[in-house]
């Protein structure tokens, strides 16, 4: 039943106009929309996207609460939401942001890797694979506005962007925390860390599990800039303007110089990236450990 809803979910909007997309907010315009005049918001129930086409940009919001974790659907539709921008050259610039209040994004949704079929780790791991090459490469300039904690798969989203604004807050750390949970971030994700941090910085991070509260991860160099809460999205939509002040064509395929080789690695081998996440996953062991995991998560109220 899962290993159907990504492709239906794509199936189904890929094949439709734009605007006459199902799950779309339809074309909402003016201030009610919430950005003011000439924003239109479109876009599926998890991924909210507004967009400004007189100023060339768009917001992507997640919105799958409690914690905007990125299951399936989150993924489809955030590749969805983006291929439609870049597709349409109104736009050059897109802002990724959360609209569940103190989250970001909780990172992977541990629910599609515990207790499900082999077909389904596969799928939802090309999801995960496909979002990452589309941010990493797009053309777009990609700013992230972190309105929130950003662990692990949220903190791969960001460093995906191409500049990275945090909110000041003590609660809002950010990093790859997988070891945390007794697994691994693949070599991907780890050479996400490695071109935005360093080397060394990356390999303590990583196997120490550090999720760095907004000075130390200024510090590190995880975020490029850290404002106070309420200027997250003025901020990023400053930093924004600077970026498209550079001619695209110069940005884009330098851009492209920097990231391709990184991308090209995981590219090339996609199939045995999901084979070795296939293998890892399904071991007794990391399914006790996820499990672990989200009883201690879910207890945490009780
Ligand atoms: C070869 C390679 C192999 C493997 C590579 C895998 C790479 C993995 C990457 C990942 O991204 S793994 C996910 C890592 N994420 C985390 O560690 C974050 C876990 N969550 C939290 O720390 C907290 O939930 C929080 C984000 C800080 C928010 O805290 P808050 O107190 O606001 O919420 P609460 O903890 O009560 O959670 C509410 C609700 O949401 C469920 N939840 C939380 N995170 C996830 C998640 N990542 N996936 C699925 N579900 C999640 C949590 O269990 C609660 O559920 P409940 O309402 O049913 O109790």
């Amino acid at each position: 039943m899962a290993l159907m809803v990504g492709a239906r979910v794509l199936a189904r909007n890929l094949l439709r106009p734009w605007s006459r997309l199902p799950d779309a907010v339809p074309g909402r315009t003016g201030p009610a929309a919430g950005g003011g005049d000439g924003v239109r918001c479109f876009g599926s129930p998890r991924v909210l996207v507004e967009t400004d086409p007189a100023k060339g940009v768009a917001v992507i919001k997640l919105k799958n609460p409690p914690v905007n974790s990125l299951s399936l659907e989150v993924l489809t539709e955030f590749v969805i939401s983006l291929e439609k921008l870049e597709n349409d050259k109104t736009f050059r610039g897109v802002i990724v942001t959360s609209d569940c209040p103190g989250i970001f994004s909780a990172g992977l949704d541990l629910t599609e890797m515990c207790g499900k079929s082999q077909a389904h780790y596969a799928e939802y791991w090309r999801a995960v694979q496909e979002l990452w090459l589309r941010l990493y490469l797009s053309n777009l300039v990609v700013i992230a506005a972190i309105n929130g904690v950003s662990p692990a798969g949220g903190c791969l989203i960001s460093l995906t962007c191409d500049y990275r604004v945090l909110a000041d807050n003590p609660k809002y750390s950010i990093g790859l925390n997988e070891t945390l949970l007794g697994i691994v971030a693949p070599s991907w994700f780890k050479d996400t860390l490695v071109n935005t941090v360093g080397h060394r910085t990356a390999e303590r991070a990583l196997q120490l599990g550090l999720l760095f509260p907004p000075a130390e991860a200024l510090r590190v160099g995880i975020v490029d800039q850290v404002v106070p809460e309420d200027q997250v999205h003025s901020a990023a939509l400053s930093v924004m303007a600077r970026w498209l002040a550079i001619p695209d064509h110069a940005r884009q395929l330098t851009k492209n110089l920097m990231r391709k080789p990184t991308a090209d690695r995981l590219v090339k081998q996609r199939d045995a990236d999901i084979q070795y996440f296939l293998q890892f996953i399904s071991r007794d062991s990391i399914q006790k450990s996820l499990r672990v995991y989200l009883d201690k998560l879910r207890q945490k109220k009780g």
